[in-house]
């Protein structure tokens, strides 16, 4: 099962050998403008960026040998192109350039617990769970914006997750800036269908032309209407809703309860409340069809004591 061979230990496994039930948090595209397109064709982006108290969770035990191991299967997705693997391969090739020799190998166990092609950011949560978890075990040594930077070429959402904190992304979402957004609960829906985000971006009929917002226009907004209502859209929705039948049905469905919006380039479909009570009573009349969860906005990753501190999580 392991993603390469074998071979002997070059290094021993440390006294401080496991990280387990580490959290992968969902994220949540408050608002997704398309601006423009790069010459190679990748689409230029605004966005907030949100993290949820949901996600799949990750345990780490480093091994014996050199070997990285995915124990658990994930529908779909082959060891050697999961984004976890695909990652630790990056961070370990860094650590050999900069320490010398391989850090021992590592088994993780993915909990995977968010639906793929959801626009929730699952793959590349889990990437990002795993480069912070292993850059403290391996005692690697890369600072945040390093371990950032060598995420990106596998997903513009991995540094997102590193920045560990609500965040106005620009480019292809790798500039990313600190911002404030208020604590609320969010009820999102599952539709059934996984979205393929590169059948997203490729449609002819996607507007690309977005007048560029500022982020102090977001900030003033969330301040003075005390929540996202009325700020931006999601211009992926429309093109997604015209291809994926239950998009569209699930955003006229939460719809009715507020402002529902599409996350990414879908899926999930999510609808903002300020209390908990209010989030539980819309959750009670969702049709069966549907998965539908609660979450609240997460401020800080969960390990962002760890990149800060270096503590175990356990
Ligand atoms: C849309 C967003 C919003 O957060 O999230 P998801 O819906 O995937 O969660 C991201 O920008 C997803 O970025 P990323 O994770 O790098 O996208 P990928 O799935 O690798 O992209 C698949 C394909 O979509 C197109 N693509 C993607 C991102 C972008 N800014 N412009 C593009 O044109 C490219 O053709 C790319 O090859
Ligand atoms: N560990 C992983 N978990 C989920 N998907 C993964 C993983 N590794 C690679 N992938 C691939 O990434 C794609 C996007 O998955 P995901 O990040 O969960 O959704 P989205 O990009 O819509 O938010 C999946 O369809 C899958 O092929």
């Amino acid at each position: 099962m392991g993603a390469e061979g074998g071979g002997p230990a070059t290094a021993p496994k440390a006294a401080n050998d496991r990280l387990h039930h580490c959290p992968a948090p969902a994220k949540l595209n408050l608002f997704l403008h398309v601006t423009g397109r790069r010459a190679d064709g990748y689409h230029l982006l605004q966005t907030v960026f949100q993290m949820l108290d949901h996600g799949d969770v990750l345990h780490f035990d480093l091994r014996d040998d050199e070997r990285i191991v995915r124990t658990t299967e994930v529908p779909g997705v082959p060891e050697q192109h999961d984004l976890v693997v695909r990652a630790l391969l990056l961070l370990r090739a860094e650590y050999a350039r900069r320490h010398g020799g391989l850090p021992p190998g590592v088994d993780i166990a993915i909990e995977k617990i968010l639906p793929m092609g959801g626009g929730l950011g699952g793959g590349s949560s889990d990437a990002a769970t795993a480069l912070m978890a292993l850059n403290h075990l391996w005692r690697a040594g890369l600072t945040q914006g390093e371990l950032m930077a060598l995420s990106l070429p596998l997903g513009a959402d991995i540094p997102f997750f590193i920045f560990g904190q609500t965040a106005f992304a620009e480019g292809v979402g790798e500039a990313l800036q600190a911002v404030e957004a208020p604590d609320c609960w969010y009820v999102v829906l599952e539709p059934g269908v996984a979205v393929p985000t590169a059948e997203i971006f490729c449609a002819e009929d996607l507007t690309r032309d977005a007048i560029p917002v500022r982020i102090a226009d977001f900030s003033r907004h969330m301040k003075t209407r005390g929540g996202l209502t009325g700020f931006g859209r999601n211009d992926l929705q429309a093109v997604a809703s015209r291809l994926f039948a239950p998009v569209a049905q699930a955003i006229e469905w939460l719809g009715a309860y507020g402002e529902a919006r599409m996350t990414g380039s879908g899926a999930c479909v999510f609808c903002a409340f300020s209390s908990e009570a209010q989030a539980d009573a819309v959750l009670t009349k969702v049709p069966a069809k549907w998965k539908a969860w609660k979450a609240k906005s997460l401020q800080r990753h969960p390990l962002w004591a760890v990149m800060q501190t270096h503590q175990d999580v356990e």
